[in-house]
């Protein structure tokens, strides 16, 4: 899993990296240049743009003279560089990349005040005034001029981060920093890119290998990881010779109402997908013949008003929530379903209604099953834990909360974030719009279900549904603009097969 870092800790695994590896500081500006040069020239191919790269006297700005340099000798000749000059201060790498263009027949063209900045004519826009070394929020000048840049409504590739973008913590509303088309970020993602308030600062983001010590960041303290495809597959267990179906799991999907049967049947559904050696239904006897006629797989569990699970410690995961409304008679059975789960150590996971049910009852929060799996999206979680302003917060109250009640909580969204009750941070990295639509919700928790049956922990269980959720969506969204719970749900078992190569 790639460890996450704040810009501190970034900087610190640069003056790392320039101690002991046989590189220097102004060379490893100029590797940076390399990997955003290369990434630039794929998008914008075309060599006869309007280019204007605007520099700060940092090394950001020394990135943006290195880049200028490197694209001129790409034989991008209609570039100008422009010297952003509202501090007498200047890094020492960024004069030795001055000093570099001197050589060169580049138009360098000086910004004094931000009112020097107007009526350019460039059809792509470089911003390099300050990077990952943002300190405080703009004002003055540097607001001023961030704002008549963004007025004029270029495509712009942000260098690191774009000017006034804070790569952690509560990104402020309204956001004033420049809005970048797309920012290529040197060897990690920024934290806050994951949250969904920096889409004003970036339509999109790509990190650039630029060789510094990975063991150093890898070691680096966080709170924050992102998955990679070889974390599911490590974790992901193939199926054995001489298995059967009682080798991988019992799991009990307890959903649906007589209006919202669907849900039931595509957590159900992709329960079987996900590869559960036996997956019952408790669902209304209205849902029966549908779900005898959907899936006959499943096994079915009536459920009336005076139901109880008999026997639950038969089950390795117990599911609640996708459409099950909420009543009082499904308050009871989620009360008496915690207290036996407690009893029987057995992982439970609290969906939809389930959820709503437990905002109304917040006892039950202090009651539940260690390792039990909550699966809010942002609304849940806000019933849950009270209103949140900004995602920086609402992500720190469930990184808290994972900790304190000892559970996982799934907060999805377009990237999720899955805390850990070791108080990690671990987001998910695939998942596309095309799958925002009814019924994805119900998918995931079934997957859940289905790896916790199956004997993963519920940390495994949450970091392989998710990544393989995504993943799937992924793989559909190539050739649609939606991708339908059902499509999805077909879709896991070939995704796992992929992963895992078994
Ligand atoms: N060896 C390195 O340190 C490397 C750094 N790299 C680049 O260096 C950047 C970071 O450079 P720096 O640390 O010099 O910082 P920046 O170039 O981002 O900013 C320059 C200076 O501006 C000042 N500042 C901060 N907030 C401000 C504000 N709101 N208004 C006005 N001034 C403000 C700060 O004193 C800061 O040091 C990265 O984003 C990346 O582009 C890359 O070249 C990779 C290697």
């Amino acid at each position: 899993m790639q460890t996450l870092l704040t810009s501190v800790q970034m900087r610190k695994a640069d003056e790392y990296t320039i101690a002991n590896k046989p590189i220097a500081s102004v060379d490893l500006m100029e590797q940076a240049a390399k990997s955003f040069v290369k990434n630039f020239i794929r998008d914008e191919p075309d060599a006869g743009k309007n280019i204007a790269v605007l520099c700060g006297k940092g090394n950001n700005g020394g990135d943006g003279l290195a880049i200028a340099y490197l694209l001129l000798g790409a034989g991008y000749k209609n570039l100008k560089v422009y010297l952003v000059n509202f501090s007498a201060q200047k890094s020492d790498d960024y004069t030795i990349n001055l000093q570099r263009l001197e050589e060169t027949r580049c138009l360098k063209i000086k910004i004094d005040q931000p009112s020097a900045f107007k009526n350019i004519n460039a059809d792509l826009i470089i911003d390099a005034i300050l990077g990952s070394g943002l300190n405080k929020p703009l004002k003055g000048d540097y607001l001023e001029l961030v704002a008549s840049i963004n007025q004029l409504n270029k495509k712009i590739y942000a260098v690191d981060a774009p000017t006034g973008f804070f790569a952690e913590g509560k990104i402020p509303a309204p956001y004033n920093g420049i809005k970048a088309y797309k920012t290529i970020c040197f060897q990690r993602p920024k934290i806050n890119f994951f949250f969904p308030e920096s889409v004003a600062a970036t339509a999109h983001f790509e990190v650039a290998e630029i060789g510094l010590d990975e063991d150093f960041i890898q070691k680096s303290t966080t709170d924050f990881y992102l998955i990679e495809k070889q974390d599911v597959a490590e974790r992901l267990k193939p199926r054995k010779i001489f298995s059967h179906k009682g080798t991988y799991g019992h799991a009990l999907i307890i959903a649906g109402n007589t209006n919202t049967m669907g849900a039931a049947l595509l957590s159900s559904m992709a329960c079987l997908y996900a590869g559960a050696g036996l997956t019952t239904a408790c669902i209304p006897q209205s849902g029966l013949t549908a779900l005898n006629a959907v899936l006959p797989e499943v096994m079915a569990l009536p459920r009336d008003e005076y139901t109880r699970i008999e026997n639950p410690a038969k089950y390795q995961s117990i599911a609640i929530g996708p459409g099950l409304g909420v009543s009082i008679e499904n308050e009871r059975l989620l009360e008496s379903l915690i207290a036996n789960n407690i009893a029987n150590n057995k992982v439970l996971v609290i969906d939809a209604d389930a959820l709503n049910i437990v905002s109304d009852r917040q006892d039950l929060l202090d009651k539940l099953p260690v390792n039990s799996i909550l699966t809010p999206h942002m609304k849940e979680f806000d019933r849950l834990f009270g209103e949140h302003e900004s995602w920086w917060d609402r992500v720190e109250t469930a990184k808290n909360k994972a900790r304190e009640l000892k559970i996982v909580i799934v907060l999805k969204n377009q990237f999720t974030f899955i805390c850990t009750p070791g108080g990690k941070v671990i987001i998910n990295p695939t998942g596309n719009a095309a799958m925002a639509q009814g019924g994805m919700g119900d998918i995931l928790t079934g997957i859940i279900a289905s790896f916790a049956a199956q004997g993963y922990s519920s940390e495994d269980a949450a970091i392989l549904a998710c990544y393989i959720h995504g993943r799937a969506g992924d793989d559909l969204a190539k050739k649609r603009i939606v991708v339908t719970a059902s499509q999805l749900a077909k879709r896991i078992s070939k995704e796992i097969r992929a992963l895992t190569g078994s």
